[in-house]
C-alpha cells in the first residue's frame, strides 16, 4: 500500500498510527495552540511528532513523540524532518527557518501547511505587509520598515504619532509599543531590540488606526464534496488585547453588514493568495463599514480559542480537518467567551489553586496549558464560558480566570 503523500487528500487513507502505514504529521511549535491541533488530529488516527524548543511543551505531552529543536537552524530542521519523513508539516509557530520549508517543499520532499511560501511570507511583518498592501492593494495602517534608531525617528515622524512600532519578527505582542510623541522613539527602539523572536533589528512603523473594535475572521480553506477547495468563514471574534496580547475574545462579535462583506473580502483575497489548505486567522480592525487589515496567522489564533467553547467545530478541529482534506463544519454552536489566565510569578512548576471555584460559575470550562515555567505575563490557561449572549460569556469567563490563582509551591 502506498501512502497518499502530498496528495492533497491526505484524509482520503489513513493509517494507524506507530505502524508501517502510519499517517504522519510533524508540528513545528508545541505551545498551547499545538496542543488542540496535536489532540484533534490524533482523534482522526493520524500519528503526530511534536517539536518546540524547550522540553516537556504543551503538545509535547500529548504527541507521540516529541523532539527539542532550535526551529530557526535550518540544517538541524532538515536533518530532523528527514529522519521523520512526515507527510505534512504543519508550522504552529513564526520563528521557523521557512527558506528551509520553501526549499524542501520546492524540492517535492515536503508539504507545509498550508504552504511553506504563506509560513515564509507570514513569520517576517515585511513579508505579510507588503504583499497585503502593495500587491492585493487592500486597505492597511500607513507603514514603514527601519533598520537603524535614526531611520526608525524618521519612519515615525513621516508616519505622524501616535503610532506603534514592532519588531519585523515577533508574536503576542512582544517588543510592541505605542509611540505618542517624538520623545518615546528611543524607548521604543530599545523595546523593539529586546523584544523580537529573531535578533536582526529591523522594525515595522505602523499608522495607529483608531478602530471602533477588531476581529478575528477565522477563515476555513477546505475541499468540499466536490473535491473543490471551498473558503468558508466562521463567526467573527471580538477581542480585546493589551500591549498588544490578547486577554480576552468573544464570539460572535455582531458587524455591520457591509463591514462583515468588506471583512470577508479582504479575507478571501489574502487567504487565495496564500492558497493550500487550513485555517487561517485574519486579523482585522473595523471602524463603522470600514475594514482593515492588520496580520494573519496560517494557523489557529490565539482569539480563536474561544471556539473550544462556542462552535460545533473548534479552530484546531477544523484545522486538522482541513489539512487533512476532509470537509468542515464551521457553525456557531452558542455565543461565548474567553478570558487568559497569566502566571503573574516568574517561577518553574508553579501550581493553581481555585479551579472548582471557577467551574462553579456557569457555563465555565478551563484549560490549564501544563507550561513547565511561569512568567509574570506568559499564557499559561484559559478560561472558557457559554452563556446566552456574549456580554454574559465574557463577565463569566473573565470571573471564572480571576478564581484561578497561580502560586509558587515551596
Ligand atoms: N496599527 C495599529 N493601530 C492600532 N492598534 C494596533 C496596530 N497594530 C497593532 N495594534 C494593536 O496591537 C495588537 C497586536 O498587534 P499585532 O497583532 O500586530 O501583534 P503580534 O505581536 O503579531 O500579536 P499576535 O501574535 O498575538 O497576533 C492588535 O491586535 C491591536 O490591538
Ligand atoms: N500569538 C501567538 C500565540 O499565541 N502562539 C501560541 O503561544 C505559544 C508560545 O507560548 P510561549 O511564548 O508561552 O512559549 C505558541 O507555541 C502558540 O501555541
Ligand atoms: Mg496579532
Amino acid at each position: 500500500m502506498n501512502k497518499p503523500t502530498n496528495s492533497q487528500q491526505v484524509g482520503s487513507l489513513i493509517g494507524t498510527p506507530l505502524s508501517r502505514t502510519a499517517t504522519k504529521v510533524m508540528l513545528l511549535g508545541s505551545g498551547e495552540l499545538g496542543k488542540e491541533v496535536i489532540t484533534s488530529l490524533q482523534r482522526l488516527g493520524i500519528e503526530v511528532i511534536a517539536l518546540d524548543r524547550y522540553p516537556d511543551a504543551p503538545g509535547h505531552q500529548v504527541a507521540h513523540r516529541s523532539h527539542v529543536i532550535d526551529m530557526t537552524d535550518g540544517k538541524a530542521l532538515a536533518e530532523l524532518i528527514a529522519l521523520e519523513n512526515p507527510d505534512l508539516i504543519v508550522p504552529e509557530i513564526e520563528a521557523i527557518a521557512t527558506p528551509t520549508l520553501v526549499e524542501l517543499e520546492n524540492a517535492g520532499k515536503v508539504r507545509v501547511i498550508p504552504t511553506a511560501r504563506a509560513a515564509w511570507l507570514t513569520m517576517n511583518r515585511e513579508g505579510i505587509r507588503r504583499l497585503v498592501a502593495e500587491e492585493l492593494s487592500l486597505p492597511t495602517s500607513p507603514y514603514r520598515f527601519a533598520d537603524t534608531l535614526d531611520e526608525m525617528r524618521a519612519a515615525c515622524d513621516a508616519i505622524g504619532y501616535p503610532c506603534i512600532v514592532k519588531p519585523v519578527m515577533s508574536s503576542s505582542g512582544k517588543g510592541q509599543s505605542k509611540v505618542d510623541n517624538a520623545s518615546e522613539v528611543d524607548a521604543a527602539w530599545e523595546y523593539a531590540a529586546t523584544g523580537g523572536r529573531v535578533k536582526n533589528g529591523r522594525v515595522i512603523v505602523e499608522g495607529f488606526v483608531d478602530f471602533d473594535y477588531e476581529i478575528t475572521l477565522l477563515t476555513v480553506r477546505a475541499i468540499n464534496a466536490n473535491s473543490q477547495v471551498e473558503t468558508q468563514y466562521c463567526e467573527p471574534i471580538g477581542h480585546v488585547q493589551v500591549h498588544g496580547d490578547y486577554v480576552e475574545s468573544w464570539q460572535p462579535q455582531i458587524m455591520h453588514p457591509k463591514a462583515l462583506e468588506n471583512a470577508r473580502h479582504i479575507a478571501k483575497k489574502v487567504t487565495d493568495d496564500l492558497g493550500g489548505l487550513g485555517l487561517f486567522g485574519v486579523e482585522l480592525f473595523v471602524k463603522n463599514e470600514m475594514v482593515w487589515f492588520s496580520e494573519v496567522s496560517p494557523r489557529p489564533h490565539d482569539t480563536g480559542m474561544v471556539t473550544m467553547a462556542s462552535q460545533v467545530q473548534n479552530e484546531f478541529e477544523l484545522h486538522a480537518k482541513a489539512i487533512l482534506g476532509l470537509p468542515v463544519d464551521t457553525s456557531l454552536r452558542s455565543p461565548a467567551a474567553s478570558a487568559v489566565i497569566y502566571g503573574q510569578h516568574n517561577a518553574k512548576a508553579i501550581a493553581f489553586e481555585g479551579v472548582a471555584e471557577a467551574l462553579a460559575i456557569p457555563g465555565t470550562d478551563i484549560r490549564l496549558f501544563g507550561k513547565p515555567e511561569s512568567f509574570e505575563r506568559r499564557r499559561m490557561g484559559v478560561a472558557l464560558a457559554t452563556a446566552k449572549d456574549t456580554d454574559t460569556a465574557r463577565v463569566n469567563a473573565k470571573q471564572a480566570a480571576a478564581k484561578v490563582k497561580p502560586m509558587i509551591v515551596d
